[in-house]
């Protein structure tokens, strides 16, 4: 960790005191943070919408390919869309792109609501990825850009507290909805539903400002000043200061390129400057290792690990998700409340180390499932009416325990009702909850003869509950930290010429990693178990322990110009100490700036 004196870039004192905060910052605030609810709200809703979406009419048939397409798409182009807002929030600026995500949700919402059939919902869907990407990119950068330093982690955790509000109510609706009529108009409501904040949010950012840096750096200086006023409640010595260091930046930073004659695009400086180059790398590790924990196979497979506790009703599924995503809505108030005073470090770390243990527990809870669920025949007794010549019999047959026999899609347990060992058979494709396709809980003029009982997904042992308490632990403890600070840090680690594409790039990482989490979770829960997908997390978390104790700085307290300098060696930063300070004589002398009232510099305007 390397930890650096307070400095200023404009090489002024910093005024003693916190500005006083007025109404303003709190409504923009308010108004970015919409961004984090429908990033939530969206990526969630489709869950409870699934359960009725593939009988739904217009819909049918809507085989598990088409399912997953229309899960997975959204994600798939949020990462598109995190990739496509860096650049054009460098031209267009902040504010036009979270316009421009607030537009296409609202668009997006009312597509999958109106849609008549899959092809349409599917444009929704990837309507609805492509804001989410913009959002999840932008609003971090919009709220750090904007935020007074000390209340800049508390502003972009507030984000990351949206994303999981978005998420219980995508929960709480989906099960409101789900009474009214789900399979015409219930699913429908849960899409539009998010149309409303999304406009509510594009008629607040009409009226909004730009941030400040980015004014400045595109050559309004006036409108830069008139924002700062706002922001800082008209308290002069901050507005002079914040001034005063976005000037000697930008001067700096211009400097800077001559030197290096940096020309071309962003992305090549990057790979240019050492320092930048780290603190990127840092950031989308970050974003990787909060995906590799494992957040999105909890909360996309929470129906799944309740359906395995033996609850079959839809309604109750959709209510007991409910509880388990209001778990990862308590957790963010933590990092939110505790974040300017004990820093973005401790925090990370304590939710860090705190869910690897709950991973374990989640593991442990599994393998004593697995353990405690009845063992199946050996498959000479599978008896005359199985057939091994079935589709999946045979890897069926190979299953060794109930568990392990109903983690895999295509088989289900077959079990006399009175004793516990039983057969694992293939599922039948017409009716897999309810029959097997051989053997004997295959359906004999609609019901299965012999007292024997099939279960597609749940097996009775004294564990059962336990998986969905180890989830509940492990969200709280995910979400007290893990959630908010890559998102924090990242919004604070870069440099204005490199900020959009270096969040851009780590959000890209965030997506393409909860892909690559959610696409594998189901194949590594049958070549590992379903305990050893969440020990292998584990092992990913204590990593992301090892890296954060090590490469992240901590960053409270410093102005988003002075971040960067925690990146560079020793060397680097006395090289950029040096050239900034010529910068701010420069700076003063241009600006015929004279140090007046309390050791204050007056910027005029030139
Ligand atoms: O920070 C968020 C949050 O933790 C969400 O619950 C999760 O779905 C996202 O993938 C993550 O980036």
């Amino acid at each position: 960790m390397v930890a650096i004196a307070a400095f200023s870039s404009s090489g002024q004192e910093k005024p003693a005191h916190n500005p006083k905060l007025g109404l303003f910052v709190y409504i923009l605030a308010s108004a970015a943070v919409i961004g984090g609810f429908l990033f939530g709200y969206d990526t969630s809703v489709v869950s409870a919408a699934m359960l009725y979406m593939p009988d739904a009419p217009g819909l049918k048939p809507m085989d598990t390919v088409w399912q997953e397409v229309l899960v997975s798409i959204s994600p798939g182009m949020a990462a598109v869309g995190s990739l496509m807002s860096g650049t054009s929030s460098d031209y267009i600026g902040r504010r036009k792109v979270i316009l421009g995500a607030s537009a296409i949700f609202t668009i997006g919402a009312l597509v999958c609501a109106a849609s008549v059939n899959k092809i349409m919902l599917l444009v929704g869907r990837v309507l609805l990825g492509i804001a989410i990407g913009f959002a999840s990119m932008i609003v971090p950068v919009y709220l750090g850009e904007t935020a007074p330093t000390h209340v800049r982690g508390m502003l972009v955790s507030a984000f990351a507290l949206m994303i999981s509000f978005g998420q219980v109510v995508a929960n709480v609706t989906g099960g409101a909805f789900s009474y009214i009529d789900p399979y015409n108009v219930g699913w429908r409501l849960m899409f539009a539903f998010a149309a409303v904040p999304s406009a509510f949010q594009f008629v607040c950012f009409i009226f909004l400002p730009e941030t400040p840096r980015w004014l400045y750096e595109n050559g309004f200086e006036e409108e830069t000043r008139e924002v700062l006023e706002k922001v800082y409640n008209g308290d002069k010595e901050w507005v002079e200061y914040e001034m005063a260091e976005i000037i000697a930046f930008n001067e700096d930073q211009q400097k800077e390129n001559e030197k290096m004659h940096a020309s071309g695009p962003v992305i090549w400086r990057i790979l240019k400057t050492p320092h930048v180059l780290k603190a990127c790398f840092i950031g989308s590790m970050l974003q990787a290792f909060q995906q590799l924990a494992g957040i999105n196979t909890i909360l996309y497979y929470t129906a799944d690990i309740i359906r395995s506790s033996g609850i079959s009703n839809n309604h109750t599924t959709i209510w007991i998700s409910v509880a388990l995503s209001v778990c990862n809505f308590i957790g963010p108030f933590i990092p939110m409340s505790l974040i300017e005073r004990v820093g973005r470090r401790i925090i990370f770390l304590f939710s860090c180390g705190l869910v690897v243990l709950s991973l374990i527990f989640i593991g442990v809870a599994f393998l004593l499932v697995n353990h405690d669920s009845a063992a199946t025949f050996p498959g000479n007794q599978y008896g005359t009416n199985f057939n091994s010549s079935y589709p999946d019999a045979k890897g069926c047959m190979a299953y060794t325990n109930c568990d392990f026999c109903v983690t895999t899609d295509a088989c289900g347990f077959c079990h006399d009702a009175n004793t516990k060992q039983g057969y694992c058979l293939p599922a039948s494709s017409d009716n897999p909850e309810d029959y097997s396709s051989t053997g004997s809980c295959t359906s004999v003029n609609g019901s299965i003869p012999n007292n024997f009982q099939w279960e597609k997904y749940y097996c009775d042992t004294k564990f059962t509950i336990l998986p969905i308490i180890a989830c509940g632990v492990y969200l709280l403890t995910f979400s007290s930290g893990f959630t908010s600070l890559p998102w924090v840090l990242n919004s604070e680690f870069y440099p204005m010429w490199a900020r959009s594409t270096c969040v851009s790039i780590s959000t890209t990482s965030n997506w393409v990693f909860n892909l690559i989490i959610a696409l594998t979770y189901l194949s590594l829960t049958q070549v590992i178990g379903k305990y050893g997908a969440f020990w292998l997390y584990a092992g990913l978390t204590i990593i992301a322990f090892v890296f954060i104790l090590f490469l992240v700085p901590e960053t409270k307290g410093y102005s988003i110009e002075e971040v960067e300098m925690l990146f560079m060696n020793k060397k680097q930063r006395r090289e950029a100490e040096t050239r900034r300070r010529e910068t701010v004589t420069e700076v003063r002398s241009r600006l015929n700036s004279t140090v007046s009232f309390g050791g204050q510099l007056q910027v005029h305007k030139y």
